[in-house]
């Protein structure tokens, strides 16, 4: 299988002297195309971090990164954001709906500026709302929804211009339970189409679905399980999640 992330050496330090931060320090790390990573660790051990530089959302402070076959460390901001916009999908807690377009058109957003036809963009959005339970919401103003189903635009939003690998940072942090099934479903079928998925989470459950779990503690990856037999494939059958 081909790979879609090659990571040799990644650091990333903030802050200098006295005050120097290693949030990421001294990592490797391959994924395969159509993988599914999670990565857990205490708060404050670099997950986020790492998730921004992988993504392309922030400079890596030494280390190389490949993603989508690019060397993103050797690149320039704007072909940076072109990749990103071409093969990545970001699906963040900080979401920003645009408050005066309706929940159906914020979603088709990305797929309007890839050049698809407005049918085509309007037919994708209304199917993946549905596919988060907002199918009867596609006309309401995000004034109009709450905040879990905000999130959950923003979810779809990210996912229709079928982005190559999706970077997931608590990804269902402030969902109730029924809604992050629902999340958890759409990640399902992103895993179906051969997608690549990177996940940031607290919630073991939520890990127990992806195909290689990886603990981080104080920048570094202290530990990489192989999950076979998990709850993959079947997500609506996670134990008191819905
Ligand atoms: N912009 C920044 N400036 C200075 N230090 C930072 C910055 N961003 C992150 N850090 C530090 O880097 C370390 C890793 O932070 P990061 O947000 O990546 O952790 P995390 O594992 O995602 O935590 P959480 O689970 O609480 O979200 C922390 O010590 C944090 O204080």
């Amino acid at each position: 299988m081909s790979t879609v992330l090659r990571v040799r050496d990644l650091t990333k330090t903030f802050g200098r002297g006295e005050g120097l931060v290693r949030a990421v320090d001294g990592v490797d790390l391959e994924v395969a195309q159509g993988e599914t990573v999670a990565v857990m660790g205490p708060s404050g051990c670099g997950k986020s971090t790492l998730l921004y530089c992988l993504g392309g959302l922030d400079r890596a402070t030494e280390g190389e990164i490949e993603l989508a076959g690019k060397r993103i460390d050797q690149m320039g901001e704007r072909a940076v954001a072109r990749l990103r916009r071409d093969a990545v999908g970001f699906v963040f807690q900080a979401f920003h709906l645009m408050d005066e377009l309706t929940a159906v058109e914020n979603v088709e957003v990305p797929a309007l500026l890839a050049g698809l036809s407005s049918r085509a963009a309007r037919k994708q959005a209304v199917g993946l709302l549905d596919r988060v339970g907002l199918g009867d919401r596609a006309g309401f103003l995000p004034s109009a929804l709450s905040g879990g189903q905000r999130q959950r635009v923003a979810v779809a939003r990210s996912l229709i211009s079928k982005p190559q690998i999706v970077f997931a940072d608590e990804p269902t942090g402030n969902l109730d339970s029924s809604s992050a099934v629902d999340v958890l479903r759409l990640f399902d079928d992103l895993h179906e189409s051969g997608q690549t998925l990177i996940i940031v989470t607290h919630d073991a459950r939520i890990a127990a679905t992806a195909d290689r779990l990886i603990t981080m503690r104080d920048g570094a990856f202290i530990d990489q399980t192989i999950l076979t037999g998990g709850a993959r494939g079947n997500v609506s059958a996670l134990a008191g999640l819905e």
